[in-house]
């Protein structure tokens, strides 16, 4: 180990000898000033310590005048006066003055100063002591020893004055003992050195002590000074704004950016209280200079309370920190603290809390807000109240043509309605996209409720005229009465939820109330639309055919593709009740693309040589993006078109006829041919018929089965069939069950059958199977003859 150690003693005076050097020689500011400030204490006691050490000097002259010589003691005296008189006159001359700075020198004259008077007082001793009877003896020894520690005592404070004043009076005393024939001399000589060296000690300790704390004030002036001007930048750079007020709440040490903040002449400030400025500043209804009295009342610190203030340039908010300040005494003297503006902090407050509530575009509740008042309502013992769920039709329609600019203008603008309806209890809200909900408490009957929704019906079917647009939307609302329809919040919007949904099933526009039959189904088709929006990404369709086989020939010419849907919870789900779900939402686009790409890629690879029937949903056929993805499917499997063959049902050319016509030649003019489904279960069927030349006729198969049964239904099957004749078209039966159904289409001229009696949907794989094992396979049985009133019913007009 390489470091040295070294004792405390050593160390301390060590540090007392630099800081005594820096006191004697030091030639920097501080060290002016610690030596001001010793010698202001040593200047105001000189007056009192010298004329005390004259008024002793004079007694000693008195008592030894019987011993000692008169010239002795007069010269005595005379140099004792001088000296007295020196002191008296340097303290004379800083009289009314602070001494603020003292040069080394003034140090080294107060030693030699010191040293004189010890010399004074040594005299005696040296000169007379020895001479002296006991008693005076006695008398010289004590004075000497009292003004030893007197005169130590009161030049403590510089300690290397007070230690010459001592060596000069200890040299002295010794000398005197030494001449003494006294038989105790050396016993008293020393112990009078063990006196003096306490008596160092003493004036090493004390002036040690007073250096350090003079150090220490030194230190705490320029941390001080450190701290004003850190706040003085603070001020300057920072929005905050310092203050001070004393006990009577009057400002002290005003600054120009506190005048400026407060909005008054910075020369008025220091007559008025900070808190009447508040209090003429503060904005109507608040009561933040009202808690900040109390705050200054309970006189403990405190830290932003918030005071509104309406200023020359608006609303503002002030957070106040501030804590009591004590005088010199220690008695609270008033307060020191900062306002901060913290307007824009506020602001963003209000705003996110703004957000957290209502809806930033329509200015209606929001979500939360809808829940939060639903929360009450279904809260035991609440009266009765209605929840209206509102969904805009064919929103979606407005947002795709003519961008999300107008639809959040039809947004607002319905929300404008809307609002005109309510009365001061309801709300409002917007749940997201073009979702409303409406919360109606306090209801008279459950006829107020549905009366409202008929009316908003009504009034939202106006159109709204919007960027030089006249666009219409429409509502459809579904109603749930609280509590009965749900006993929480979740249940109170699935009931509405649903009704909402069967309003739209039941054609839109319309209102709709909730029902427990309601319930049950709603609930299955909201699954089901909720799954099946992942059944395509999770491979869960599949795609089945159902042959279709030429009545002449007996042999499997084509087939019909039929997509089904396995859920692994859910199971088989039929695509008659999945596909109306899939049209609805819009789905069914993806659905179809999809099945039309696999029924392609089959014919092509697994079924070649067979024609493959694809249902195509009317909202499919009416896009004009369908002829296209139709031709690139087509091309990307290189299956050629006449392979193909897309059915549609009446119902395409019922809803826009137009766009679906001219759509229907262009899948024509590609090649692909055109079944029409379900033939006959439309209104206007033959009309249709002279618009389009469809290729093929699908007898429903409601006709079907009453074939036997019915002469309506065997009236209208000969229509059927006379009619395609008549246009050329092909004719197949669906549902075909019955060998006497077979025997009936058979007799009449029908093309082809299509249904059970033959086969059921199944994979393309085992389509592929039959179609080789069918030459093997016998044809159905016959039932035998027909009877003749069925045959004259069937009989063919010409
Ligand atoms: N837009 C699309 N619609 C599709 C698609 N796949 C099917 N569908 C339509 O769904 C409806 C129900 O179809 P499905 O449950 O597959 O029923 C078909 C046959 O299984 C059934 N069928 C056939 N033979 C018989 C029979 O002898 N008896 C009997 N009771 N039913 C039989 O008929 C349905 C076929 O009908 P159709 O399409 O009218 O020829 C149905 O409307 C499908 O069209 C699709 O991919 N897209």
């Amino acid at each position: 180990m390489a470091f040295s150690r070294r004792s405390p003693v050593r160390v301390r005076a060590r540090q007392w000898l630099q800081d005594q050097r820096r006191l004697l020689l030091g030639c920097d500011a501080q060290s002016d000033q610690m030596r001001a400030r010793i010698l202001r204490v040593l200047i105001r006691l000189s007056p009192w310590t010298l004329a005390a050490s004259l008024v002793v000097a004079l007694v000693m002259a008195q008592v030894l005048r019987p011993y000692v010589g008169m010239e002795s003691l007069l010269v005595w005296m005379v140099i004792q006066m001088a000296v007295c008189a020196a002191g008296w006159l340097a303290a004379w001359r800083q009289r009314g003055r602070v001494l603020r700075a003292a040069p080394a020198a003034m140090v080294r004259g107060a030693i030699a100063q010191a040293s004189l008077l010890g010399l004074c007082w040594a005299l005696p001793a040296v000169l007379w002591f020895s001479d002296l009877p006991h008693e005076p003896q006695l008398f010289v020894g004590l004075i000497t020893v009292c003004m030893m520690a007197g005169g130590v005592v009161g030049l403590a404070l510089l300690a290397p004055a007070a230690l010459s004043f001592l060596v000069v009076m200890l040299l002295g005393a010794q000398w005197a003992l030494w001449k003494s024939s006294l038989a105790l001399a050396l016993h008293l000589a020393a112990l009078n050195a063990l006196f003096a060296a306490v008596l160092m000690l003493g004036v090493l300790a004390a002036a040690q002590l007073f250096s350090r704390r003079l150090m220490s004030e030194r230190e705490a002036a320029r941390q001080g000074e450190v701290v004003s001007l850190l706040l003085r930048d603070f001020e300057e750079s920072s929005s905050d704004v310092l203050w001070e007020i004393d006990r009577h709440g009057r400002f002290v040490q005003v600054s120009r950016r506190l005048a400026t903040l407060l909005e008054r002449p910075i020369e008025r400030l220091p007559q008025l209280s900070l808190v009447q400025i508040l209090q003429s500043l503060q904005q109507e209804g608040s009561r933040g200079v009202e808690r900040l009295q109390h705050c200054l009342n309970r006189g403990e610190p405190f830290r932003d309370q918030v005071v509104r203030v309406r200023l020359a340039s608006g609303i503002r908010w002030w957070s106040i920190t501030a804590k009591p300040v004590s005088d010199e005494r220690g008695r609270a003297g008033g307060w020191r603290g900062v306002i901060a503006d913290v307007t824009a902090e506020r602001q963003s407050h209000q705003h996110l809390a703004y957000l957290a509530h209502f809806d930033s575009l329509t200015g209606l509740s929001n979500r939360v807000s809808v829940r939060n008042r639903l929360a009450q309502a279904v809260e035991p013992g609440s009266r009765r109240s209605a929840l209206l769920c509102l969904d805009l039709d064919h929103f979606k329609t407005i947002n795709d043509s003519h961008g999300h600019s107008v639809g959040d203008a039809v947004l607002q603008e319905v929300a404008k309605r809307l609002r005109a309806y309510m009365r001061k209890s309801d709300l409002c809200g917007r749940l997201g996209g073009d979702e409303f909900a409406i919360v109606l408490d306090d209801l008279r009957s459950d006829d107020e409720a549905l009366a409202l929704a008929e009316r908003l019906v009504a009034a939202l079917r106006l159109p709204h005229e919007i960027q030089n647009l006249s666009l219409s939307t429409g509502v459809s609302i579904g109603v749930a009465f609280l509590p009965d329809h749900g006993d929480s919040v979740d249940e109170a919007l699935a009931s509405a939820d649903l009704a909402l949904y069967a309003a739209k099933a039941a054609g839109r526009g319309r209102v709709e109330c909730f029902t427990s039959e309601l319930g049950t189904s709603q609930r299955r088709r909201m699954t089901l639309e909720r799954e099946l929006r992942e059944a395509l990404a999770r491979n869960e369709l599949v795609v089945h055919y159902q042959p279709q086989v030429d009545l002449q020939t007996w042999t499997i010419r084509s087939a019909e593709a039929l997509v089904r849907w396995n859920h692994p919870t859910l199971g088989s789900v039929s695509p008659g009740e999945f596909i109306p779900v899939a049209e609805d939402t819009g789905l069914i686009n993806n659905i179809g693309a999809w099945v039309l790409a696999k029924a392609c890629s089959d014919a092509k690879h697994v079924l070649p040589g067979l024609r493959i029937a694809v249902n195509a949903s009317a909202a499919q056929v009416q896009r004009a993006a369908f002829v296209n993805e139709l031709r690139s499917i087509l091309s990307r499997y290189q299956l050629s078109p006449e392979w193909l063959e897309v059915e549609i049902t009446e119902s395409l050319l019922m809803e826009d006829v137009n766009s679906a016509v001219e759509n229907l030649h262009a899948i024509k003019e590609l090649g692909v041919r055109i079944a029409l489904d379900d033939f006959g279960t439309g209104y206007s069927s033959l009309a249709y018929l002279r618009r389009f030349p469809f290729d093929k006729l699908k007898i429903d198969r409601a006709f079907i089965r009453e074939l036997m049964t019915t002469s309506d239904a065997r009236a209208i099957v000969r229509t059927i069939l006379q009619l395609a004749g008549v246009l050329g078209m092909d004719t197949v039966a669906e549902g075909v069950e019955e060998p006497a159904q077979l025997d009936v289409l058979a007799h009449v001229g029908c093309h082809a059958i299509q249904g059970f009696l033959v086969a059921r949907p199944m994979p393309a794989e085992e389509l592929a199977d039959l179609c080789r094992r069918w030459e093997s396979l016998p044809r159905p049985e016959s039932a035998g003859n027909l009877p003749e009133s069925v045959l004259s019913e069937l009989r063919l007009r010409p």
